[in-house]
């Protein structure tokens, strides 16, 4: 008989994945049977075999698990998160359209969003760049300006918060996100050797998502893959709505209780937003995820 040891799973290849028990060993998990699918930040019970692997024989219910969906497929980011970095950069420029998104799926999943504006060095975009979140600041998202490329003041100033949390970093190609985590993690690079080791040399296999522990133990960071699109076609309607908290005070004076805020009479979102108290913009994206929704029941 195999015995059963809680772990971690602290990446994901595909429909396998690396567990990290508590005395520190690495080992490669597969999902017995067609179980759900784990993701990185789960604990799980795994029946070890062998010297190096192991059969995940369940999945301890999560806090939380943060996912995008379109028509054809769910992706999972991650499970058990407290805290979603959002990772922006003054050039190139950012999707305000997918900043809006993933606000939303943090709301939804309960999970607290912390912005980052990576290289305020570029001082010349600056002003554009804070324009454009000047929606989301008055919403009071913590946005912390930084320039990844110096290290030591980036750490400083960022570590405070991501101290006993689980954080996941979620940026756009070229925001500077693996800049970051380099900062951060300084020996990311030597722990995913580790992972490659512990899955074996030979074993090709692309790594989508991993979880770093901070260097001084307290909280880890886990670094998703870059993202070019975040569907929520699996978010209901007040899923959605609570992804735009400055709504809700208006909301609660609309004339029908079912109101959608599109184009019902007595609605007082649309009338907060003729008095310019709500963004254009972050109405014009409430309503397209929402017909994006309609298209896909
Ligand atoms: N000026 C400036 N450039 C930066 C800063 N941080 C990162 N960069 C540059 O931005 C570019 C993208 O950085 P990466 O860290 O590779 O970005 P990424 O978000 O991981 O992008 P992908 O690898 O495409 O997912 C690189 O040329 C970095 O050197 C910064 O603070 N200031
Ligand atoms: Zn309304």
């Amino acid at each position: 008989m195999s015995s059963i040891t809680c772990g971690l799973v602290i990446a994901a290849h595909g429909r396998h994945y690396t567990v990290e028990f508590s005395d520190g060993s690495l080992r490669h998990c597969f999902p017995r049977g067609k179980k759900g699918q784990a993701a990185v930040g789960d604990r799980v019970q795994v029946s070890l075999q062998g010297e190096a692997e192991g059969a995940i024989e369940r999945i301890e219910p999560r806090r939380n698990l943060l996912y995008r969906s379109d028509e054809m497929r769910t992706k999972v980011f991650a499970a058990n998160v407290d805290q979603l970095l959002i990772v922006l950069a003054v050039a190139p420029p950012f999707s305000v359209d997918l900043l809006g998104r993933a606000l939303v799926g943090a709301w939804s999943a309960d999970i607290r969003p912390l912005i980052i504006l990576n290289k305020i060095d570029l001082v010349d975009g600056l002003a554009q760049a804070r324009a454009q979140l000047s929606d989301i600041d008055r919403l009071g998202v913590p946005i912390i300006e930084l320039c990844a490329h110096h290290k030591e003041a980036a750490r400083d100033k960022l570590l405070p918060y991501l101290h006993g949390q689980a954080n996941l970093l979620l940026g756009q190609s070229g925001m500077g996100k693996s800049t970051l985590l380099n900062a951060l993690v300084p020996d990311a690079l030597a722990a995913t050797r580790e992972i490659s080791t512990a899955l074996g040399t030979g074993k090709h296999t692309t790594t989508s998502t991993r979880l770093y522990h901070l260097p001084d133990g307290n909280g880890d960071l886990i670094d998703s893959p870059g993202f070019q699109a975040f569907g929520l076609s699996h978010l209901s309607d007040s899923d959605i709505e609570r992804g735009f908290p400055e709504f809700a005070e208006h909301a609660a004076h609309c004339r029908f209780y079912n109101c959608t805020h599109l184009h019902e009479p007595g609605c007082q979102v649309l009338q907060a937003l003729d008095h310019a108290q709500i963004g254009q913009e972050r109405h014009a994206l409430y309503a397209r995820i929402l017909q994006e929704r309609g298209r896909n029941k």
